[in-house]
């Protein structure tokens, strides 16, 4: 169940964007058998109304088909021992496998079940999280043009990609690719990179780039360290499973030059300020600054790995295997349209702490009124 509340009415919104998007998050080569056997049912259950949103909560169910098999064992109410017995799915799962939320769980909540930490602590819970994000996205392109896209840098070890960034328009092409790569040669070394782990029983994690473009400057702000939009970027990207850095901008490679050739000099133009670099990312002092968002998110190899790690089995505290019952080999497509929705929600929101209203026309009227201010600054020589 995905609930997003605080979107002003207005916002044009059908159930087959929600189904576009949601499809988008299944895709990619290396993506496991629940993939291909689970659907995303998409039900709208308030706050839209005939294609447009109402203002109100928005709630969006995502069945998944593979609850009738866990209906048992997963039951809210009290079952007979007897009725579980018989069954491997029923059996606890005591040895808790490394890379997961397992151990951690069992222990912290009193739980001698991983099940009980494990299905809420999947990323079968970022479906929840496009449909969100698809809301978000809506909202910044029709109020704003703003466009949030990704492709995917690397996988694995393979050779990463260091062409310019990717526009909008050449999403189509992106989704296009099995790896979600933009250009043929990152991609073909991906490829091979997932059949060689398959072929060890391995698993692989990798590098996303996302973008959001046509983003006016001064979101965010400032102030305090939890208002900073690059802060609030980390921590949605960094809320994802299995992420494990965010990179604003060049990032890393910007602490390894100099003053003079890490910022982006700024220059008059005929339309105002122009920039020739964009290696902040779009974000200076926890601001966006008119140039495009561009930051990174490194994902770890998915935890389940087929060639099954060593646990501790936590019933007997005798050493053990963890299980492998079925996995993705590498999710690092699917967590690229993940990022995009995370970073839509949080553009999102801090567009509406800037510019507020309670319908798209009144969020439009405020950003026409501050466009008017600011593009007349500076004056122009
Ligand atoms: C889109 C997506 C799909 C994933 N699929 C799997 C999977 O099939 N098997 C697995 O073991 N982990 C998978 N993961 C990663 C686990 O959810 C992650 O390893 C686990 O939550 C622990 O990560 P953490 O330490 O960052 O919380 C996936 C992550 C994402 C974002
Ligand atoms: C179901 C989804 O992803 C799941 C995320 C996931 C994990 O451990 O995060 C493990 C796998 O599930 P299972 O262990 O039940 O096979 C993935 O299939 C999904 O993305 O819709």
């Amino acid at each position: 169940m995905a609930m997003l509340d605080g979107m002003v009415a207005g916002v044009e919104i059908t159930s087959s964007d929600l189904a576009e998007q949601l499809a988008r998050r299944r895709l990619g080569y290396g993506r496991g058998a629940r993939m291909k056997f689970e659907a995303d049912k998409v039900s709208v259950i308030g706050g839209i109304r005939h294609g447009r949103t109402l203002g109100s909560p928005i709630a969006i169910e995502i069945g998944n088909t593979e609850w009738p098999k866990w209906e048992q064992v997963m039951a809210p109410d009290p079952v007979d021992p007897a009725e579980l017995e018989g069954s491997a799915r029923n059996a606890p799962l005591t040895r808790p496998r490394p890379g997961h939320a397992d151990y951690s769980g069992m222990l912290k909540y009193g739980f001698d079940d991983a099940r009980q930490v494990l299905e809420r602590a999947s990323a079968r819970e970022t479906a929840a999280r496009v449909a969100a994000g698809t809301v978000a996205r809506n909202f910044l392109r029709q109020v704003f043009g703003i466009e949030v896209l990704s492709h995917v840098i690397s996988i694995g070890a393979s050779s990463p990609y260091d062409g310019p960034p990717p526009r909008y328009d050449d999403l189509d092409a992106i989704d296009q690719s099995p790896v979600r790569a933009f250009g043929k040669d990152a991609e073909t070394s991906m490829v091979e990179e997932i059949e060689a782990a398959k072929r060890d029983g391995d698993t692989l994690g990798g590098v996303v780039e996302i973008l959001a473009t046509g983003v006016p400057v001064g979101l965010g702000s400032h102030v305090s360290g939890d208002t900073r939009l690059d802060a609030r970027l980390a921590g949605a990207l960094m809320g994802i499973q299995a992420i494990k850095g965010v990179e604003v901008g060049d990032g890393f490679a910007t602490a390894r030059r100099r003053g003079s050739a890490a910022h982006d000099e700024m220059v008059p133009g005929a339309d105002g300020v122009l920039r020739s670099t964009n290696r902040a990312g779009g974000l200076e002092g926890g601001m966006s600054n008119g140039e495009d968002l561009r930051v990174r998110i490194a994902m770890k190899p998915i935890s389940t790995v087929p060639r099954a790690l060593a646990t501790v089995d936590m019933t007997t505290g005798e050493a053990a295997s963890a299980i492998h019952q079925r996995s993705d080999v590498c999710a690092v497509p699917a967590a690229g349209v993940v990022a995009e929705s995370m970073v839509a929600l949080v553009v999102a929101q801090a567009a509406l702490e800037k510019f507020g209203g309670d319908s798209v026309a009144e969020t439009a009227t405020n950003l026409r009124t501050y466009r008017e201010a600011i593009d007349a600054r500076p004056p122009r020589p």
